[in-house]
């Protein structure tokens, strides 16, 4: 087999650290059960710490792709500033209407999920049209972010009385039942489109996410997907996103590249760690039981927002040789021609 391009070289093993993590904790789920039973909370957070590097260079990404000459400096304090507001404007509004607050976090959670494993799915195998892609994306978004809430109402109860006392009839029988119909009416259609354009790796990752969420508790399948998968999958995206990689990715170090994010990511990670021990440690008069996961969950919702708007970003620009000014998407016909070749002589091509 050819030597594998730069964009393969972290994107094939992102894929298969994701699936290998997915299958192994499905796997433990269906031979001991009460294991994550018994350990869903820890599980939960250790996926949640995991997982928090994958936002922790977002304040980097808008540079990335900055247009013209607007000076770096102003997007390094304004989009940090900007991000701070817009995480502290979460828990505000969540006081004030928090059922609210929460269908629209478990919407846009959905879309998040949902396109993030659509565009890493399209850099590793190739792009797809429109439909295609709105299909994967909803499949993949329903099953991550709103399922669990379907099959597992009795574990999700506590943990959505306290972040939206009014939000209960999320959990009532018809809610339940549209969002399953849903979701498996765009798994099955999304895995049938994928069968037919030869996407079976895809066909089968879905599959594979769904057991996760359907037969394993709800925080265990989370936090796992969350560390291990979204997170994974987003940090391959953003070493190949960042232009400064790009002679270090086409050398083959990938390491390098690898530890360049560490270090760009350590300190906002250790600031959202800070806030997750303070969230979990909160008084019980604020959250009472199962309080650790609340706090997590409020974290996350906090973080979500800013971190939607600049993945836009990400999504808009990569792709791009060159940061600067935006090219123009390449005709239907070229995306066509492009996912037709093979993944790995797309991805020679992406070096
Ligand atoms: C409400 C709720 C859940 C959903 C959490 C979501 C949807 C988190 C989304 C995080 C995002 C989008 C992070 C961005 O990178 C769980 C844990 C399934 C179960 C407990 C109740
Ligand atoms: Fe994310």
């Amino acid at each position: 087999m050819a030597a594998p391009g730069p964009a393969a070289r972290v994107l094939v093993p992102a894929g298969r650290i994701s699936t290998g993590a997915v299958a192994a904790v499905l796997a433990v789920g269906l031979v001991a059960p009460q294991v994550w039973r018994r350990w869903a909370v820890a599980v939960f957070l250790t996926g949640l710490v995991a997982g928090l590097p994958h936002g922790a260079v977002d304040h980097l990404v808008p540079g990335w792709f900055r247009r013209g000459s607007r000076p770096a400096a102003g997007h390094r304090t304004v989009v940090p500033l900007g991000y701070a507001a817009a995480a502290a404007a979460v828990p505000a509004a969540a006081l004030t209407v928090p059922a609210c607050v929460l269908c629209v976090f478990l919407a846009v959670s959905a879309l998040h999920f949902g396109y993030g494993d659509a565009r890493f799915c399209a850099l590793r195998d190739g792009p797809t049209d429109p439909a295609p892609r709105a299909v994967h994306a909803l499949a993949h978004g329903t099953v991550t972010a709103v399922l669990p809430l379907a099959l597992w109402p009795e574990q999700v109860r506590p943990v959505v009385r306290q972040l939206a006392p009014g939000a209960d009839w999320l959990l009532a029988a018809p809610v339940r039942t549209a969002t399953a119909v849903l979701a498996g009416a765009a798994v099955a259609v999304c895995c049938g489109m994928a069968l037919r354009d030869g996407r079976h790796r895809q066909a089968a990752e879905l599959l594979l996410l769904t057991a996760l969420f359907g037969l394993v508790p709800p925080l265990v399948a989370f936090g796992t997907y969350f560390g291990a998968w979204h997170s994974v999958r987003h940090i391959a995206r953003l070493v190949l996103a960042d232009p400064a990689n790009a002679p270090a990715l086409r050398a083959g170090h990938t390491a390098a590249v690898l530890r360049r994010f560490g270090r760009q990511a350590a300190v906002p990670t250790a600031i959202a760690l800070a806030a997750l021990a303070f969230l979990t440690a909160l008084p019980r008069a604020f959250l009472a039981d199962g309080r650790t996961a609340v706090g997590g969950v409020v974290l996350l919702a906090a973080l979500t927002f800013p971190h939607l708007i600049v993945v836009a970003h990400l999504d808009r620009g990569e792709g791009r040789p060159e940061p600067g000014p935006g090219r123009p998407s390449p005709p239907r016909a070229a995306r066509r021609a492009a996912a037709a070749r093979s993944p790995s002589d797309r991805c020679r091509d992406d070096g």
